[in-house]
């Protein structure tokens, strides 16, 4: 495995690979490796010649009052979890490689990024689409990969792909679960012992909303305050989004009719975590197909909800 953090670099070892006609895939990350970050690269792997992994914690994404000087970090761990994993290059750019001068230029979305965990973390998603703009511009792969556990994230990055018909296919993994059935996420190591065992009510709710809607209740609303009463039961877990929306468009929805997506954002601790499930009525699963699907830019299918 090479290692790259120089952006020039990077490119000209893969236009020459590509001039070969070598397929290249890109998964983004943060870094600080769980199994989760290696299914997306498994999945890759599977798919690709080349697998590109990046890991860059990107200040623009997170607000002042957020956690980026304490994002945990350990990139020889992560090295060597990538080199074992089979990945062809790592790109692990510093905040002075990517952003060498002050950017001045924003990528949003901005009615998707100002909703649900937007409106907890207001200009997020616009960093987000604008350092996977700048990573997609770099890299130039045919596919990226990303957790469907970010699911807003997914939705927006979908969207922004399709607008500006970039030339990249984006692919949803499904979310990798601890034996208890909460989410890995570079984020769990905050949680203290006790919060970690409290963090479990997060998966239990949406155990709790597939049996509500497989019970029959389709009141969207209804469903969201159940939820929410139920969260509460764990005192150590203070819900900031819990909603039930359109599992494509991410728009509110009265009743559960159509696959909806149930995304929760709840604070254990100081530390937030994040989880969704898609259910609709007699089509409940966990099989949360609709973000999964793949559409290539420009080209959606018949149908797609504006
Ligand atoms: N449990 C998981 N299963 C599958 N994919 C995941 C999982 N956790 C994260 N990912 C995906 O890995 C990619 C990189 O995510 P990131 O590096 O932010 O990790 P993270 O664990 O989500 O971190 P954080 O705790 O900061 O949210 C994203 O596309 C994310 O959705
Ligand atoms: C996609 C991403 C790598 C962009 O910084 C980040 O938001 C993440 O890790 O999900
Ligand atoms: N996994 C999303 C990255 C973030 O929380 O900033």
């Amino acid at each position: 495995m090479r290692v790259f953090a120089s952006i020039d670099e990077l490119r000209h070892t893969l236009d020459a690979l590509k001039r070969q006609g070598r397929t290249v895939g890109l998964v983004p990350t943060m870094g600080y490796l769980h199994a989760g970050h290696i299914k997306l690269v498994a999945r890759a792997r599977a798919e690709n010649d080349i697998v590109v992994v990046s890991i860059f914690v990107n200040p623009l994404q997170f607000g002042p009052a957020e956690d980026l000087s304490k994002y945990p970090r350990d990139l020889e761990r992560d090295a060597a979890m990538l080199r074992q994993a089979g990945v062809n290059f790592l790109f692990a750019p510093g905040v002075e490689d990517m952003y060498p001068r002050p950017m001045k230029t924003v990528v949003d979305v901005p009615d998707l990024g100002r909703e649900l965990e937007g409106e907890v973390r207001p200009g997020h998603f616009a960093g987000v689409a604008t350092v996977v703009s700048k990573l997609f511009n770099i890299v130039q792969p045919q596919t990226a990969y990303f957790g469907e556990k970010d699911y807003q994230q997914v939705v927006i990055i979908r969207r922004m792909v399709e607008d500006l018909a970039m030339p990249v296919r984006v692919i949803a993994v499904p979310t990798v679960r601890d034996s208890d059935g909460l989410a890995l996420s570079s984020r769990n190591v905050y949680l203290s012992p006790e919060e970690r065992r409290a963090a479990v009510i997060v998966p239990q709710t949406l155990d709790e909303a597939e049996r509500l809607v497989a019970e029959g209740l389709s009141d969207a609303r209804e469903l969201e305050a159940k939820l929410t009463a139920f969260l509460s039961c764990e005192p150590l877990a203070k819900p900031e989004v819990v909603a039930v929306r359109d599992a494509e468009t991410l728009a509110p929805v009265a009743s559960i009719e159509e696959p909806v997506v149930v995304a929760l954002f709840v604070r254990v601790g100081s530390t937030r975590l994040l989880d969704n499930r898609v259910v609709a009525g007699n089509r409940t699963g966990r099989d949360n197909k609709i973000v999964r699907d793949s559409r290539i830019a420009g080209q959606p299918g018949k149908g797609v909800k504006k």
